[in-house]
């Protein structure tokens, strides 16, 4: 498995991977973060869990974080795992769940923690689009200050 995800990191612009093995297989997850082929991002992995995320920094398992606000708690425990996140000099993605809602605080979120990567899914029905479009909301009232990331996604 390990020389496909390097063959495809290879032969394709793939930037980031999402849990690339089992959640408990920490060896094989460490083991690809330590090639530095792209990012590794953990979900299940980490759970959005501060215990798990503080193993997973002192272990150099992955080097990003899949926030999911509901799996953390509360929105300070979201800022919290967020500051571990981003000491550890990781990427944040900030996430939506299954069964997801019209509610686009997600996106506010995403540019309050300056979080610089969101996941909503693919641009197609209300729930996604929702957090897509006030993410440009946010574009349009920051005018000139908006600032798109590009190449420095994970700066
Ligand atoms: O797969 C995921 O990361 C999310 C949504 O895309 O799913 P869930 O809510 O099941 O964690």
């Amino acid at each position: 498995m390990i020389e496909l995800y390097k063959e495809l990191c290879s032969e394709y612009p793939i930037v980031s991977i999402e849990d690339p093995f089992d959640k408990e297989d920490w060896e094989h997850i460490k083991y690809i973060s330590s090639l530095g082929i792209c990012q590794i991002v953990g979900d299940d992995l980490l759970m959005s869990n501060a215990k798990r995320i503080e193993k997973a920094i002192a272990e150099s398992a992955c080097n990003a974080l899949l926030l999911k606000v509901n799996q953390v708690g509360t929105v300070t425990e979201v800022i919290e795992v967020v500051r571990l996140a981003k000491e550890a000099h990781w990427g944040v993605v900030t996430s939506h769940r299954c069964g997801e809602t019209i509610d686009s605080f997600i996106a506010d979120l995403s540019v309050g923690l300056a979080s610089g990567v969101i996941k909503s899914g693919a641009p197609c029905r209300g729930e996604r689009l929702e957090k897509y479009n006030q993410l440009l909301r946010i574009e349009e009232e920051l005018g000139d200050h908006a600032v798109y990331a590009g190449e420095d996604w994970r700066q």
